[in-house]
């Protein structure tokens, strides 16, 4: 059967709004854009009203608040976005960027390889229809043969790519993390004197690589999506005219405004997935640090509640993200799957019904234009011309084929654009996400750089806000402001806080070849004044013991010395920290060799720089009592878990090798030989000495006095004496039954300057060459003990 038909382009934008129902299709456009904008404000108020509840607003719900509007799509977002991206990004010459350009390069083939591949379908069913055998083998086979190879090549490279991209993202950033936590110390601040951050390895690690692995994906989501739009319509409009395409995206931006509007946040809810994650991973890290202690207690159980417990909470937000994605996926795949197919049937055949239409009431119509002459054998080339000129010519297309061609090429086309633009859509909704973990990433680096910044070793306090072009995520800092806010302190009211204010006065650190406290006051990260106006020398040769009470700050005294703790007060003269060397009570195993425990913190390639033969660390590991673990099989060069392979006092001896090996000016001694036995403790003792290490021991043995000239006693109430040892009072080695000190703080006739014997058995004499208390007036009355001063309370009210 032969038929005649003319096909038309669907009639242009302005006309849809033309004729006799104009000003109500007008209305009716307005009222649904209207309409998803309210739908979007109701959301928003809906959302804020149940933060407020009854309109009384908690610090905790204000503080959810501020979260939720830091991880929001908007300036703030961009602006932290574009701080990262610098840093990813560092020029336009860098790697990054050409990999860049490269994914771009490949995703304009790719765009224009699905123009092929939809003009060649058409072809294709064309040849079917129309039982052209040599058609079909050109278009089918050969043709498609000939372009698999470059179509596959170009989608397999940019899977390549944009997995490279984001490796090279995730390499930038994470070594620009690591360069600013494992540096100043800030590793340990972070952990132990800021509260901000729980689980900074999570952060590191999986936070870091959501954020770039996002990031990528959304370069080639928006960048493609949108170069397709750009080239599937230009394609389009050849055939249905400007409107078919027009109408598709308005279509499209008409349901990302209803989507936006009823998206639940998604952007919080992702950052609080990877905090709870972070949580539930912590609980378990923590089980197996310390295994074997909970083992002993028979803490499994407990700990499986704790950990239960982290677990559930991951679940039951697991399970409210995926309810919330089932009711907005519902809505998701109604509007932009199903009703746009339905759109785009429309949009494909009207012009095709409309045109017979007009074919019947106007058989010469002009208005009927016609861009099917190619699919009938002319080429794509003459198509344009006549499209050029005007498309008033009418083309009559004759036959099956070229309706069936025509319906092909253009449905991909127009399946090809519908999927660009559900991807841009797609795109929008990811943002949230995106923004949850830029805002992760956001808080990792404020406190990376504030905890780095704020506390400098020469004790100036610099100015703590966050790094230029980052908005923070925290607004209030917390353990910082021990460094960092010594005006908001000032400023309160509060008369302990006026003291501690007057305490925090940053001293400054002078390198030198003694150790020198000059009026130094030891405060505790959570405002704990541990000892005021320290005043000590310990010259080269002058072993000092020091004692006290637990908790009094013996330990705290060398968090200071060693920088770890900020230093208040006037001065510290101390050598380079390579001339000093802590050993403390539980002694840090490194991974790898046997040899590199010793050597720790050095490489092996490091100690053979320095001569280090495996004689001289055999000869150490002798010196220790180690020859046996030295004999092992594999002997300095075997690995394992040294924390689970030796116990408690072959680990301190280890620790003591280590000491020997480095050899430095000053050893800080904090009670590092409690696990060895007394007679190879006063062996270990010995040989320090014999080294010429200058020692400061913590410790509460009485054995160990006899190594010391110096004794230096906390009373746990802020003050201490100094003062020369008489070896008349050292006691008796097997006098094992004395403490040195007692778990309470000391009563407060330590202070009265007579001789007298106090709780543990040491003696406190009037000549001391240091004899400080806490009570300044040095008279019996009441001397303030050590206080928590509840500061963070005050500023908080300031
Ligand atoms: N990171 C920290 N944050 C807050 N407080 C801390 C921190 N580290 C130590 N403290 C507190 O500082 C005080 C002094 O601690 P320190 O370790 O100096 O005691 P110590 O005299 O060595 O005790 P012990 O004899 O038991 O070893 C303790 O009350 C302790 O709780």
């Amino acid at each position: 059967m032969s038929y005649t038909l003319s096909i038309g382009r669907l009639p242009s934008l302005a006309s849809l709004f033309r004729g006799p129902h104009a000003k109500k299709k007008v209305a009716l456009t307005g009222a649904l854009v209207f309409a998803a904008l309210a739908a979007e404000e109701f959301w928003r108020r809906k959302q804020t009203a149940k933060l407020k509840g009854t309109g009384v607003q908690s610090a905790v719900e204000r503080r959810r608040q501020r979260r939720d509007r830091k991880v929001r799509v908007d300036k703030v977002f961009a602006k932290n976005l574009w701080y990262f991206i610098k840093i990813m990004f560092p020029s336009l010459r860098c790697k990054e960027f050409g990999t860049v350009i490269l994914v771009g390069c490949l995703l304009t083939a790719r765009s224009y390889l699905d123009i092929w591949v939809s003009d060649n379908g058409g072809d294709v069913v064309k040849a079917i229809v129309g039982r052209n055998l040599k058609r079909f083998i050109r278009k089918a086979v050969i043709n498609i043969l000939l372009m698999s190879v470059p179509i596959s090549l170009v989608n397999n490279l940019l899977k390549y790519t944009i997995s490279e991209l984001q490796i090279m993202m995730r390499k930038r950033l994470t070594l620009y993390f690591h360069e600013e936590y494992l540096s100043n110390q800030t590793y340990y601040k972070v952990c132990n004197l800021d509260t901000r951050i729980q689980n900074v390895d999570q952060l590191l690690s999986q936070d870091v690589d959501k954020f770039t692995t996002s990031l990528a994906t959304l370069y080639s989501n928006v960048a493609k999506p949108l170069l397709d739009i750009v080239l599937f319509s230009k394609r389009l409009a050849r055939t249905l005219g400007s409107s078919g395409p027009l109408i598709m995206i308005m279509y499209f931006l008409l349901t990302s405004a209803i989507l936006r509007a009823i998206q639940p946040p998604f952007g919080r809810l992702t950052a609080d997935e990877q905090k709870l994650e972070g949580e539930y991973r912590l609980r378990h890290s923590r089980l197996i640090t310390h295994s074997e202690e909970i083992a002993f207690y028979g803490g499994g159980k407990r700990e499986k509640l704790y950990i239960n417990e982290s677990f559930n909470k991951v679940i039951r937000h697991l399970r409210k993200i995926l309810r919330l994605r089932l009711y907005i996926g519902f809505i998701d795949s109604f509007l932009v799957k199903y009703l746009a197919t339905i759109v785009g049937y429309c949009i494909v055949s009207v012009p095709i019904f409309l045109s017979r239409t007009q074919e019947m009431d106007q058989p010469h119509s002009n208005a009927v234009s016609s861009s099917l002459s190619h699919f009938s054998g002319a080429d794509a080339d003459e198509d344009d011309r006549l499209v050029r000129t005007g498309g008033a010519k009418e083309h009559i297309i004759k036959g099956s084929e070229d309706i069936a061609a025509l319906y092909t090429r253009n449905s991909r086309l127009l399946m090809s654009l519908s999927s660009a633009i559900g991807r841009i859509v797609l795109a929008g909704k990811e943002l949230p996400r995106i923004s949850g973990y830029c805002a992760r990433v956001t808080e990792l680096e404020q406190v990376l750089y504030e905890v780095s910044q704020g506390y400098s070793e020469n004790g100036s306090n610099s100015n703590t806000g966050p790094p230029k072009g980052l908005t923070p995520v925290f607004s209030v800092a917390s353990s910082v402001d021990l460094f960092s806010s010594s005006s908001d302190l000032v400023s309160s009211r509060n008369h302990e806080a006026e003291e501690l204010s007057s305490l925090c006065t940053p001293g400054k650190v002078i390198i030198s070849d003694i150790i020198r406290f000059e009026h130094v006051n030891i405060i505790s990260p959570d405002r704990t004044i541990l000892c005021r106006d320290l005043n000590l020398e310990v010259p080269q040769g002058t072993n000092v013991l020091i004692t006290g009470p637990n908790g009094c700050g013996k330990s705290s005294l060398f968090r200071v010395l060693a920088g770890l703790w900020p230093l208040y007060g006037k001065a510290l003269y101390r050598p380079d920290s390579s001339k000093i060397f802590y050993v403390p009570q539980r002694p840090y195993l490194a991974l790898g060799t046997l040899r590199d425990q010793i050597i720790y913190p050095l490489t092996k390639e490091e100690a053979e720089e320095q001569g280090c033969t495996d004689d001289a660390l055999k000869q150490l590991l002798h010196d220790v009592y180690l020859d046996e673990v030295g004999n092992r099989k594999g002997g300095l060069d075997s690995v394992c878990d040294w924390s689970d392979v030796l116990s408690g006092g072959e680990k301190q001896r280890i620790a003591m090798a280590r000491l020997f090996y480095h050899q430095p000016m000053y050893a800080v001694l904090d009670e590092c030989t409690s696990a060895v036995s007394l007679d190879v403790e006063g062996h270990l003792y010995e040989s320090a000495k014999k080294r010429n290490i200058t020692l400061l021991t913590v410790s509460h043995r009485p054995s160990l006095w006899r190594f010391h000239e110096k004794i230096l006693r906390f009373d746990g109430q802020g003050g201490y004496t100094f003062r020369d040892l008489d070896p008349a009072e050292i006691p008796a080695i097997h006098d094992t039954n004395a403490s040195l000190s007692s778990s309470k703080p000391q009563p407060q006739t330590a202070y009265d300057g007579k001789k007298k014997d106090n709780i543990d058995g040491s003696i406190v004499e009037e000549n001391s060459s240091f004899h400080h208390s806490s009570n300044s007036s040095g008279s019996n009355s009441t001397v303030p003990g050590r206080r928590k001063l509840d500061a963070t309370t005050d500023v908080a009210s300031e």
